[in-house]
């Protein structure tokens, strides 16, 4: 959240984008999308493929949401779903307080960016987004403002095949941006994207979500969300692993106590010492990992170098280490199975 309003500070001056009816945007306890048994199968009979199986999720309004999931998890699926792009198989909803089942009554208040920057090469990018804005009924007065907001200020009159792809997705969310959604869906915004290209990509998505807006931003890559993300939704094989605050999804990694013997040779005792006081106890390297899923792993600490000094084994490290969110991250995407 911190480094979200960091990213807010650098907001240009000139950003016009309008600012959203609070009276419509932030209504307590009506989340910006809520489903509930969401499920897609592909094919028929011995065929059939559910690649989305039955999620479950709210997004409150005004988060940043990051969808993160490996390759193939259903994410695009998911969200083409609330977009009215595939037909779910079962399952209920409101996006915007609006029926899933009725795409039409919440699609104007909807912007996204799906299936890559796809606009039109020969424009130039102001060019394109003044088309885009005549089609979608938008006023075509954000215009500047909108390539401002997306850092091509100085580029509007470059045209669209000339841009990097970096450029081309910035100038794609600047065209989901046209009437001033309440809701911005982004499939894998920074897909391809050098590490530049994907730090832009984050403070643009950062930007974005001023004004109460709420953002549906997925990636594969958990690193890539986690600074800018108030709200985590973790997918694997079509099933939710985890939803919530993204510092919940931290609190979850359990804990480890890491201790290194100054004699090698005392390892193996070390760790006959560790499992009297734990489970899941491994050797590891030069040292003993001890996971601690309950209580504190300070405690353990000590009571691991008072075992350690009672058995005269001198202790070159003893440290607790908590798993960072990608480690933990992966650990529950290759620990899920069905
Ligand atoms: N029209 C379709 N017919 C059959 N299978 C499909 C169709 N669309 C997607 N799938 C399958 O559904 C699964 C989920 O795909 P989806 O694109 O939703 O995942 P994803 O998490 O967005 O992955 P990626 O990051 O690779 O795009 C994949 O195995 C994909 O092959």
């Amino acid at each position: 959240m911190r480094r979200r309003e960091a990213a807010h500070t650098r907001t240009p001056e000139t950003l016009t984008i309008a600012t959203l009816d609070p009276m419509t945007t932030t209504i307590p306890g009506t989340p910006a999308v809520s489903v509930t048994g969401l499920t897609k199968t592909y094919g028929r009979g011995s065929g059939a493929r559910t690649v989305v199986d039955a999620l479950s999720f709210e997004i409150p309004r005004g988060v940043v949401a990051g969808f993160v999931g490996p390759n193939g998890a259903g994410k695009t699926t998911t969200m083409a779903t609330l977009l009215g792009l595939v037909r779910p198989t079962a399952g209920t909803g409101t996006v915007l307080g609006a029926p899933l089942a009725d795409p039409g009554a919440y699609l104007g208040r909807v912007g996204a960016l799906i299936d890559g920057p796809t606009l039109w090469p020969g424009l130039t990018g102001e060019q394109n987004l003044r088309a885009l804005a005549a089609l979608g009924g938008h006023d075509a007065a954000a215009v500047p403002g909108l390539l401002e907001l997306v850092g091509l200020g100085d580029r509007g009159r470059d045209r669209f095949r000339s841009y990097s792809l970096g450029m081309k997705q910035r100038l794609a969310i600047a065209a989901a941006l046209l009437g001033d959604p309440e809701l911005l869906i982004l499939d894998e915004p920074s897909n391809g994207l050098d590490p530049v290209g994907m730090r832009d990509m984050r403070e643009l998505v950062a930007r974005a979500a001023g004004g109460g807006r709420t953002v549906f931003v997925s990636s594969h890559l958990l690193g890539d969300l986690e600074q800018i993300c108030d709200w985590l939704l973790v997918l694997d094989r079509g099933v939710l692993l985890y939803q919530g605050p993204t510092a919940g999804f931290l609190a979850q990694a359990v804990p480890q106590v890491f201790a290194t013997p100054a004699d090698a040779t005392d390892l193996s005792r070390l760790v006959e010492l560790a499992k009297r006081g734990g489970e899941d106890v491994s050797a590891t390297g030069d040292g003993v990992l001890i996971p601690v899923p309950r209580g504190d792993a300070r405690a353990v600490a000590v009571a691991v170098n008072r075992a350690a000094i009672g058995e005269g084994i001198v202790l070159a490290e003893l440290a607790v280490r908590r798993p960072d969110l990608e480690a933990h991250y992966l650990a529950q995407v290759e620990g899920s199975s069905r």
